[in-house]
């Protein structure tokens, strides 16, 4: 069984929907379960909150997830983080996959941030989104981890213990055996960690051939959908697909996301939709905000799409604001409001939840409290429906930059 630790909620959701797509029966469970697995299943998602806690926090956080993995029977682990690397100098992915693998007994993974079909791919250890560099993407202006490089042995290097090297192109091309050949060079050489180069899938597909007998693999979900692939050659490629949707019913949007593609999905929705900005002043001075917020989401709440509040901003505006409030403050201080209102929310009858941003969406499902989620159908790449294990409320936690322009009401338009 593969056993997933992700630093995130919707990064959580994006593996666990490509596992399921490429044949793994999988469930992804809200933090550290208190509980043992009742599901009979192929892979399990760990959801933790993680990427930018402080790194102890981080490590201790992902060894108990480790730890309760291996007592579920999980023989194979998978560290799952950004596919725009997101971290900083002094961490998390570094430190925590240095954990990792010492609780495994092991020395060496791979670093795999590849996820070709949303446009990002690795050539020569640098990773670019689209056409362009990860630091010229807009990441530069991320709220949390702003990301001014993209050589990913460099980012590495500078919050892990160990030296990455680099399986570049030219090697990944022939073949999975040459990509086994190339890390035992690399481990004889000192290193710790390897890049592989992926621009498109057909690299991902070698590389999850190589690595099937790697105690610990990391990277963003598409190694992880050519994992299960690879696993699941001889059989039921079709089996654990799944048709499951959500219901037509009283339905949110909160969005806390600043990315570039979140910005032009709120500019989209907002001519189709009930909208509202949540304002990071009345967050932080007004105690009754998020009252306020839920009294006009209710009151909105019978539109043809459904209403949504967002803290999304272009870069200047967040900049202006940062410097106004602080950046930890401020985001603090949204990721508290929309906790608050998305349990009132739900407390009223509220039934499906659209949430866009990684930390956003992992405070909002932390304060819903579900034990976890059984996998929906996906609404974009990386995007599923989930429906909570005991009972019928949806949520669709998106990635930052994941999705159209379209997404808010693609999302919608799935309602059955
Ligand atoms: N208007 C704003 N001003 C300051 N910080 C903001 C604003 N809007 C959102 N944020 C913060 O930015 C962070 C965005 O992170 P996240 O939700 O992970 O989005 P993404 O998926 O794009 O990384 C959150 O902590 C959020 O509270
Ligand atoms: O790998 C990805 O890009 C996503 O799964 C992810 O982790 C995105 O993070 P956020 O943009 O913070 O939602």
């Amino acid at each position: 069984m593969l056993g997933v630790i992700a630093d995130d909620f919707t990064g959580a959701s994006d593996i666990a929907s490509f596992l399921v797509e490429n044949g793994l029966r999988t469930v992804q469970m809200n933090g550290v379960p208190k509980r043992q697995l009742q599901e009979p299943v192929e892979a399990v998602v760990i959801s933790l909150k993680s990427r930018s806690n402080p790194v102890e926090e981080a490590v201790q956080q992902s060894l108990q997830a480790l730890a309760w993995l291996q007592k579920s029977g999980c023989n194979q682990f998978y560290f799952k983080y950004c596919s725009t690397f997101d971290s900083t100098a002094s961490g998390n992915i570094g430190p925590v996959t240095d954990a990792l693998l010492d609780q495994l007994n092991d020395d060496f993974t791979v670093i795999t941030p590849a996820l070709p079909i949303n446009g990002r791919t690795i050539f020569n250890g640098y990773l670019f989104v689209g056409q362009t560099l990860l630091n010229e993407s807009g990441m530069q202006n991320h709220p949390i981890t702003p990301m001014k490089d993209a050589n990913l042995m460099r980012l590495m290097d500078a919050q892990a213990r160990g030296k990455t090297g680099l399986v570049a192109y030219s090697d990944v091309i022939q073949g999975a055996d040459h990509v086994k050949r190339c890390f035992e060079q690399l481990k004889q050489q000192g290193y710790r960690y390897a890049v592989v180069d992926a621009v498109d899938n057909s690299q991902l597909a070698v590389l999850a051939e190589a690595i099937d007998d790697f105690k610990l693999v990391t990277g963003g979900s598409g190694l992880a959908a050519y994992m299960a692939a690879y696993k699941n050659k001889n059989n039921t490629a079709q089996a654990a697909k799944t048709a499951l949707l959500p219901n037509k019913a009283k339905s949110v949007i909160l969005s806390g996301s600043c990315s570039v593609m979140t910005n032009k999905q709120v500019e989209a929705y907002k001519t189709k939709a009930a909208h509202k900005l949540l304002e990071v002043e009345q967050s932080l001075n007004n105690p009754n905000y998020a009252e306020e917020l839920y009294q006009w989401v209710i009151e909105n709440l019978n539109g043809e799409f459904a209403p949504i509040v967002y803290a999304t901003v272009a870069p200047a505006q967040l900049q202006a604001i940062q410097a106004e409030f602080g950046g930890e403050t401020a985001s603090h201080a949204i990721e508290q409001t929309f906790a608050e209102l998305a349990q009132k929310l739900k407390q009223y009858g509220v039934k499906n939840f659209i949430t866009a941003g990684g930390e956003t969406s992992s405070i909002v499902v932390q304060k819903l409290g579900f034990d976890g989620f059984q996998i929906g159908k996906q609404i974009a790449p990386g995007v599923p429906w989930l429906k909570a294990l005991d009972e019928a409320t949806f949520l669709a936690l998106k990635s930052g930059n994941f999705g159209k322009e379209s997404f808010f009401s693609d999302a919608q338009e799935m309602f059955v």
